[in-house]
């Protein structure tokens, strides 16, 4: 392999989510989701946005899976919407919205791209939200049972499996700081949505492996934000690691590989987790088929002790999106090297990577410059950590299109594709192309 040629047959693809891109979130039967219910409610989301429109993706997606044929793309990650199919989260099924996936797995499959499949990417079914939602640990089997159903619907076509998109994401954005639905703000909450769904994770894989879906696979999609320590002090040095166990891949991997929370977790805020949690371990841990890796930034770590886990963020100058997150390639580096050291997965895909950039159109076309050079500079210490060890066999570019940012609404752009979102005309940006010369060359130096 030339030092600057990905490996042959790495998979190329981009990522989108249900909520952030189909619209249309009660059409058909489909049940009500916590996104919906927080969206709704005044003073939660960026001028009032919601996802009821959002890219209409669920009256558009032939015209955007033949931007992704234009594109060639090799595959396509996206989520599948549980209330579309369990409109109450268990018990009646909704035929209507199981034609949805039916119809886009099938025109995705004709189009010769690969569907990755994420089973959860945050909207949960509200019905299921009003019986303690991931805080109650009978959800491990509400989402098994949501989970197989899929399989046994899907499996024939869809190989690649997702259960959860950052769990911790929606564990402490969802359930501490209040940003992300369902908008609690309760540490307990928090570690017992983390502890729950790592075990509703581990059900479903043993489900899917007696599924014995043919050549299937089934993963987990992890968060991750690069902790240096702003100084080489011990204290700076801990504090750095501490934030490192609680908030990227190991306050989950960890549990599914070792069987059991990370050291720091434990020394620091067990306190938090559930009350005999010890019990369910031997059940969470459960051989999976590879790791998602979604990375976007880094920060700097210093020693506070007024700060939860005793550590701040402090700034260090670096260059920023508009998300006003730091753009640190090396920390790219760092984690997929990181996880491929401490747990030594099988495989490792980039799920999402990307950045928010302030796209305007100009005649018909947006240059995007910068996300062009986050992009190549991303891609630079992705190939880095395939040629030192890791086992990367594809990067899903975040996002296809321009889509609803959670509770930023669609005040921030990360798509390779502009969204015009009143007359919903889609525009290949220039980052865009330049993906599409990426994947034709597996090289970002073309
Ligand atoms: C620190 O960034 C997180 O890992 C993260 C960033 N992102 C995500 N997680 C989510 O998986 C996507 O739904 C977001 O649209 C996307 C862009 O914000």
């Amino acid at each position: 392999m030339s030092e600057k040629v990905f490996p042959k047959d790495f998979m190329w693809g981009a990522a989108t989510a249900s909520y952030q891109i189909e619209g249309s979130p009660l059409v058909d039967g489909a049940g009500s989701s916590i996104w919906h219910r927080f969206s709704h409610t005044p003073g939660n989301t960026y001028n009032g946005d919601t996802g009821d429109v959002a890219d209409d993706h669920y009256n558009k997606y032939k015209e955007d899976i033949a931007l992704m044929k234009e594109l060639g793309l090799k595959a396509y990650r996206f989520s599948i919407s549980w209330p579309r199919i369990f409109p109450y989260g268990k018990g009646k099924i909704n035929e209507k919205g199981v034609d949805f996936y039916n119809r886009l797995v099938d025109e995705l499959l004709k189009a010769n791209i690969t569907p990755f499949v994420t089973l959860y990417h945050w909207d949960l079914p509200a019905a299921l939200q009003d019986l303690g939602g991931w805080t109650n640990r009978d959800i491990a089997y509400w989402y098994t049972d949501y989970a197989d159903y899929m399989f046994q619907r899907f499996g024939d076509r869809v190989k690649n499996w997702i259960t959860l998109n950052e769990p911790w994401v929606m564990a402490f954005v969802g359930h501490f700081m209040g940003e992300h639905a369902p908008g609690m703000k309760d540490l307990y909450a928090s570690f017992s949505a983390v502890h729950n769904q790592l075990r509703a994770h581990s059900k479903t894989v043993k489900t899917f492996r007696e599924e014995n879906i043919k050549e299937g696979k089934i993963g987990i999609t992890l968060s991750n934000t690069s902790h240096d320590p702003a100084a080489d002090s011990q204290e700076d040095i801990d504090a750095a690691r501490l934030a490192h166990e609680w908030s990227n891949y190991p306050l989950f991997l960890n549990p599914i590989y070792k069987g059991d929370y990370p050291k720091g977790i434990k020394e620091h805020v067990s306190e938090f987790l559930p009350h005999n949690y010890e019990n369910d371990l031997e059940e969470i841990k459960e051989k999976i088929d590879f790791v998602g890796i979604n990375y976007y930034s880094g920060d700097l770590v210093k020693t506070d002790t007024k700060s939860f886990l005793g550590g701040k963020t402090v700034e260090r100058g670096l260059p920023k999106t508009e998300m006003g997150w730091e753009i640190y390639p090396e920390g790219f580096y760092k984690i997929l090297k990181g996880v491929q050291e401490e747990y030594n997965p099988k495989e490792v895909y980039v799920t999402e990577n990307g950045a928010a950039f302030d796209d305007k159109v100009v005649n018909q076309e947006v240059h995007d410059e910068k996300r062009i050079e986050y992009l190549k500079q991303h891609l630079e210490q992705a190939l880095r950590a395939i040629q030192n060890g890791v086992t990367l066999k594809g990067y899903f570019a975040w996002s296809l299109l321009d889509n609803f940012e959670w509770a930023w609404g669609y005040s921030k752009r990360f798509g390779i594709v502009y969204v015009d979102y009143k007359t919903q005309k889609r525009i290949i940006k220039d980052s865009g192309k330049w993906y599409s010369q990426v994947i034709k060359n597996n090289s970002f130096e073309f």
